[in-house]
């Protein structure tokens, strides 16, 4: 299913936080949200796995309005891995994983067995297994964004929203977790402050200043050393990747180079 953000706005105390953002991300596609901090990203993506009620504009998923279904069938739909996203209370990593069927159960009931069976999978995926039995409190940074990654694919939802997923991730993490993504099945927003993950994990990119979309399409097309200086304020050397074509991005350290 296809996610369309339409004319998203909002506002908080007068205060404009995103302004009129609309960006599609069509069925399967893995879109990357970039921009400054506090450019709007993560209010953006409230808005999508709807932590927040936008101002004006609307968030469809397969041209439904989101904001017209139940909670049940929105989460049915959409599945969230967030900043926001901690788990408080000490359960196992598997019963955390295992919540993300949640939305599609009723009352108390125990997994089915390709329910246990998609969660192992899920675990295996993510590199977890081994921490099945371990309570979450006890886990890394690294671990625990793993399993609620985990816990958002097991939910099956159609679009996936993930806030810096890879934050605290090793560079091996990192490659694996991002790589899951592309032909993953669903449709993926990712905010994302890596933009050499970003160029390589993403079919297209928008990028959000100041709370307004200033573009947005492939990687290549957007990370450019102009939008770098203007958006980033940053001096950037913009180089192919020498075994797949996408662009990366050099920085030096010395602001005389
Ligand atoms: N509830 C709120 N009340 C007032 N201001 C808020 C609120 N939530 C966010 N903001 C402000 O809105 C702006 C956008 O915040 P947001 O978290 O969306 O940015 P971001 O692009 O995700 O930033 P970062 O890259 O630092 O994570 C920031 O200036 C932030 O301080």
């Amino acid at each position: 299913m296809d996610l369309r953000i339409d004319g998203l706005s909002v506002a908080i105390d007068g205060k404009s936080l995103v302004h009129d953002l609309s960006l599609d991300v069509g069925s399967g596609e893995v879109v990357g949200l970039v921009g400054p901090n506090g450019s709007g990203k993560s209010t953006a993506l409230r808005c999508v796995y709807r932590a927040l009620r936008p101002t004006s504009g609307a968030v469809l998923v397969g041209g439904d309005d989101l904001s017209r279904l139940t909670m049940r069938r929105g989460a049915q739909l959409v599945a969230a891995m967030t900043q926001d996203g901690a788990v408080d209370l000490d359960f196992t990593v598997e019963e955390v994983v295992a919540l993300g069927r949640a939305p599609h159960q009723r009352g108390n009931q125990a997994l089915t067995a390709r329910e246990r069976k998609l969660c192992a999978g899920a675990m295996e995926r993510l590199d977890v297994a081994h921490l099945a039995k371990r309570g979450v409190l006890t886990l890394s940074g690294g671990e625990r964004q793993r399993v609620l990654l985990a816990r958002a694919l097991v939910q099956e939802p159609h679009v996936l929203v993930l806030d810096e997923p890879t934050n605290h991730l090793d560079v091996r993490h990192q490659i694996e977790v991002l790589s899951h993504l592309r032909g993953a099945g669903p449709t993926v927003l990712v905010v994302l402050h890596d933009l050499n993950l970003a160029a390589a994990a993403c079919d297209r990119i928008g990028v959000l200043s100041q709370g307004r979309l200033v573009t947005s399409g492939s990687p290549a097309d957007v990370l450019t050393e102009s939008l770098m200086a203007d958006v980033f304020g940053v001096k950037a050397t913009v180089v192919p990747h020498p075994l797949t074509g996408d662009p990366q991005l050099l920085y030096a350290l010395h602001p005389s180079l």
